[in-house]
């Protein structure tokens, strides 16, 4: 296989994940694939700095599912979150003694939440024999780009559109032959941790 000038060069700034929150929406569909994608844009958004808790991972079934997920995670993640004491107790236990009784008129705690500074869409699409490959595709990536320039929040388009599982494979780092391929999912991890970068800055005009 030539060598390819595809993809981005290494850059030489580092830009630091530790502040970012980073919300990962995958389908289910083509798992196998789905699953080497994500640990790949996992292990590069950790290996930025990004905290382990700071990494929100959700599924939906298909492609098709990912505009709304993601939509909709952007928006509840500016929800303040309650919890009534009761509940946040009721699994803890004192000096071994399980199922405390707490009182029951429990204070309620409300939890700051965090927006998410970034969201990877991760999918997997591989053409059949219909057209609902061509419809899924186009409507999923206008979709997503929608709801990316509405929210303001970077949406990583990591969504294969593959004309036959080899490509598929071969984009997660799982390829059956000689060339086993690069994993997509590095890449969209990295682009996360950047554009959540960027956009922090940007928003406080910081341009340098
Ligand atoms: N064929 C693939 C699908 N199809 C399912 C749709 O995405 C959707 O879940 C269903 O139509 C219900 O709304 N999804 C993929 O992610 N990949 C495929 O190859
Ligand atoms: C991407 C798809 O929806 C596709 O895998 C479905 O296959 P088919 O077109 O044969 O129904």
């Amino acid at each position: 296989m030539s060598a390819t000038i595809k993809g981005i060069s290494k850059s030489d700034v580092q830009y630091d994940g530790v502040a970012l929150r980073v919300a990962i929406v995958h389908a289910r569909w083509n798992k196998p694939v789905i699953d080497a994608l994500v640990a790949g844009a996992v292990a590069k958004l950790k290996e930025s700095g990004v905290k382990e808790s700071n990494i929100v991972v959700q599924s939906v079934p298909g492609s098709f599912e990912l505009p709304l997920a993601c939509s909709r995670m952007i928006a509840g993640a500016h929800v303040q979150t309650s919890s009534n004491v009761t509940d946040l107790l009721s699994g803890l236990s004192f000096g071994g003694i399980s199922n405390v009784e707490t009182p029951a008129t429990a204070a309620t705690v409300t939890m700051p939440n965090e927006p998410f500074d970034a969201v990877i869409a991760v999918g997997v699409l591989i053409k059949g024999s219909t057209m609902h490959f061509e419809y899924i595709c186009d409507s999923v990536s206008h979709a997503l780009m929608k709801v990316q320039l509405d929210t303001g929040v970077p949406i990583i388009f990591g969504v294969l559109t593959a004309l036959t599982d080899d490509q598929a494979l071969e984009r997660a780092g799982l390829g059956r032959g000689e060339n086993k391929g690069h994993n997509h999912g590095e890449d969209w991890g990295l682009a996360a941790v950047e554009m959540g970068f960027h956009v922090r800055r940007w928003r406080e005009g910081k341009f340098d």
